[in-house]
């Protein structure tokens, strides 16, 4: 398969190893000096593109990939706002897009785990929620991309906790996110609840980026040929 990777940072560089491992041959590899590669004539010689690039840049390259007609695995958080309308646009063009804030499988599981427990404490109101999360100080973002795909989760069920802020709070309808940047952390996330009595508490901690990385080359391989907007959990068939 050949592969555009658009950003060639952290993530970028990551995934050409595991890629390349894997026999795929990478075709381009576009930084902020090598953006004008994202023209048609480059990025449509390309079977797929992945995209790991800023929160700032991520929405036009997406739009780059569908003008190319190359389906679009991103990885870039930070965007959240704006992913509702590249979505519309991917369907209307008829193009893929598969965007995931976290293409590991290991929290792809957690945040089926998530889910489960935040159904399990809807109705125990004694206990109260909050989310940890840690990275590296490069990280642009915060909170974690992961993490408000968490907080998303946890709040569908936990329907006391209305609204989440990225700093401590008191308040029963706030859900608190800490963020902390400690290098090298590729990326911690632990949810607690707590009561006078006990405390439950889940943490999916990242070792390395290796996990992002074969993920999104896993996601590459199977929305090759494919048009229409997916998630990990169909390429996960999480049901
Ligand atoms: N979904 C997931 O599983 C994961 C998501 N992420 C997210 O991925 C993103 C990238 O992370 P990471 O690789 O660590 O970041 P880095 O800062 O290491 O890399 C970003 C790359 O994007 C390039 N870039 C910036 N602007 C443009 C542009 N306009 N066109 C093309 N390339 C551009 C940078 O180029 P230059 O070097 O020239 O500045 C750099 O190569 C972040 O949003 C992060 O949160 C990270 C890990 C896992
Ligand atoms: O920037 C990172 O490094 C990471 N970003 C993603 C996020 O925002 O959740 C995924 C992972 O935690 C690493």
């Amino acid at each position: 398969m050949k592969i555009a990777l658009i950003g060639y940072g952290k993530m970028g560089q990551a995934i050409d190893a595991i890629a390349t491992a894997k026999g795929h041959e990478v075709i381009l590899r576009i930084d902020l000096n090598s953006k004008h590669l994202l023209e048609k004539e480059h990025l449509g010689q390309a079977d797929v593109a992945i995209e790991f690039t800023t929160p700032e840049t991520a929405y036009h390259n997406v739009l780059k990939c569908f003008d190319a007609n190359v389906p679009v695995v991103c990885g870039t958080t930070g965007w959240l706002d704006k992913l509702p309308e590249i979505k519309a646009i991917c369907l209307e063009k008829k193009q893929a897009f598969l965007h995931a804030t976290n293409f590991s499988i290991g929290v792809n599981i957690f945040f089926e785990v998530n889910k489960k427990l935040a159904e399990l404490m809807a109705g125990q109101p004694q206990y109260g929620v909050s989310m940890e999360e840690i990275h590296h100080t490069h990280k642009k973002d915060a909170p974690s991309g992961t993490a408000l795909t968490l907080a998303e989760q946890l709040m569908a069920s936990v329907t006391r906790k209305t609204s989440w802020v990225n700093e401590e709070s008191n308040q029963p309808e706030i859900l608190p996110i800490i963020s902390k940047r400690i290098d090298p952390a590729p990326g911690t996330h632990t949810i607690n609840y707590t009561s006078p009595i006990d405390d439950i508490t889940i943490t999916h901690t990242a070792h390395s980026r290796e996990g992002f990385a074969a993920g999104a080359v896993v996601a590459a391989e199977w929305i090759k040929g494919k048009t229409g907007v997916f998630t990990m959990r169909d390429v996960l068939n999480l049901g």
